[in-house]
């Protein structure tokens, strides 16, 4: 089975649909923000307190280099970087869970996790909107997932998998 990779901004359930899709498809799954802070023993928001977002961004690409499993879970900043971009490109199948940013918002209304989910919203739209075009230039596929329960968008991919 080709490596799935799940892509999209912070918020769109790409850790929750990666978990859902390894119980229903029954291959493993990981997560590139669970491997870094395995790996550092730290937290994300540690690791960008006292490494920075520069030394994370490494260890994303670390991560994403070294892990194995079918499903990955990739984090909401992986297409900041080419090299991640054309790895994930050369070696699997991209799904970009496409999610508005009024649905992140709600999702996200009282996250503390997420060094970058700030709270000045029209900073984060700007973010938002940036990546969007990263997002759709290096998909194989969308999956939007507004008004979709975690299930549902699971059941879709794989009925999308099996094409
Ligand atoms: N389709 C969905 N419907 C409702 N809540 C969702 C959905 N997808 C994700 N969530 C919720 O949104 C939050 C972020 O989900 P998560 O899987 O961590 O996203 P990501 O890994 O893309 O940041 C979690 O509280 C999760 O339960
Ligand atoms: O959008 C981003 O740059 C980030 C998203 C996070 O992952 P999730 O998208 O799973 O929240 C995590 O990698 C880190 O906080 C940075
Ligand atoms: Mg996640």
């Amino acid at each position: 089975m080709t490596t799935i990779y799940l892509i999209g901004f912070m918020g769109s359930g790409k850790s929750s649909i990666g978990k859902k899709l390894s119980e229903m498809m029954d291959v493993t799954q990981a997560d590139t923000d669970i491997f870094v802070e395995e790996k550092h023993q730290m937290s994300i928001a540690d690791i960008f307190k006292n490494d920075g977002e520069s030394a994370f961004r490494t260890y994303e690409t670390e991560a994403l280099k070294q892990i194995t499993d079918k499903i990955i879970s990739t984090g909401g900043g992986i297409v900041e970087k080419d090299v991640n971009r054309s790895f994930m490109r050369k070696n699997g199948f991209i799904i970009y869970l496409q999610t508005s940013f009024d649905t992140i918002a709600r999702r996200l209304q009282n996250d503390q996790e997420r060094p970058l989910w700030q709270k000045n919203m029209s900073d984060q739209k700007k973010m938002y909107e940036r990546r969007a075009e990263m997002y759709k230039s290096c998909c194989d596929y969308i999956v939007v997932t507004d008004n979709k329960s975690i299930n549902e968008i699971a059941k879709e991919i794989i009925n999308l998998l099996k094409c």
